[in-house]
């Protein structure tokens, strides 16, 4: 759904890819910095209540993830090494980010607010990364992955714009609810994979002699 943008934000980003290229920044220094970026925003602003602005902050620096690949592309420096670190480095800032989302709830709410919103930004990291694995895990053997309802940029987007609108007045129960949805969410997408993998598996089978 929200994946579908990609070919709307890698035309988006094309300018500043260019104007990157020309002062001679790299794709990969793009990639390091985004993530450090993402992390140090998330875990300096949210558990510190800055909500709002540590939506916008993390939203900004975690598009650099489109940024990195669309300057990759232009510049003809696509290629496993990047791609390797690329996603490596999201796992790091995805697990930060729904850390910071936890952390907020133990340091900035009381009572069972906070104990099942914490558990239920545990459990966004848990199902999310093995998401993420699974995808890899089925690339390594030579198999697709890339399906289901829940990607990447549909869990930071919808995460982030919900902290945001939290941060402005929104009912934090709101929060917890979509942090609910999200993991549930991946759970559905790590079966949706699973599924994909079994019935290519299972063909790459039959067409063995
Ligand atoms: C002050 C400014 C504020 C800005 C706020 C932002 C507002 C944003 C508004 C709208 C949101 C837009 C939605 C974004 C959708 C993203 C869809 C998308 O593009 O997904 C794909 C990207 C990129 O993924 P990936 O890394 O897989 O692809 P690459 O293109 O990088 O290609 C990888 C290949 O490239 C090669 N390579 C890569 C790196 C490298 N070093 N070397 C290489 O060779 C290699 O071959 C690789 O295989 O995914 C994303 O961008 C991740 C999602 C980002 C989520 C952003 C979240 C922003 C949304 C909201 C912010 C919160 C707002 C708060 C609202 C408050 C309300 C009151
Ligand atoms: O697998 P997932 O978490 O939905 O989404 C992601 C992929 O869409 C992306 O290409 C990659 O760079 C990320 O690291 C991550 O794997
Ligand atoms: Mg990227
Ligand atoms: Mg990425």
């Amino acid at each position: 759904m929200i994946t579908a943008l990609r070919g709307v934000i890698g035309k988006a980003m094309t300018p500043l890819a260019r104007a990157l290229l020309r002062i001679g920044v790299s794709p990969d220094a793009v990639t390091i910095i985004g993530t450090i970026g993402t992390i140090a925003a998330a875990l300096w602003l949210l558990p510190t209540g800055h909500l709002f602005v540590g939506a916008l902050v993390i939203g900004a620096f975690a598009l650099s993830d489109a940024l990195d690949g669309t300057m990759a592309r232009l510049s003809g420096r696509s290629g496993p090494w990047g791609a390797f670190l690329d996603s490596t480095l999201d796992r790091l800032a995805d697990g930060a980010i729904f850390t910071a989302i936890g952390v907020y709830f133990l340091v900035q709410q009381e009572g069972n607010i906070a104990i099942v919103g914490a558990s239920l930004a545990a459990a966004c990291v848990v199902f999310g990364f093995t998401v993420s694995y699974a995808r890899a895990r089925a690339e390594g053997l030579g198999f697709q992955a890339a399906v289901g309802i829940a990607e990447r940029s549909e869990r930071l987007v919808i995460s982030l714009v919900v902290t945001g609108f939290v941060g402005i007045g929104l009912p934090v129960s709101v929060l917890v609810v979509v942090l609910g949805i999200i993991a549930v969410a991946s759970l559905i997408t790590v079966g949706q994979r699973m599924a994909a993998v079994r019935s290519q598996a299972k063909a790459a089978d039959a067409d063995t002699p």
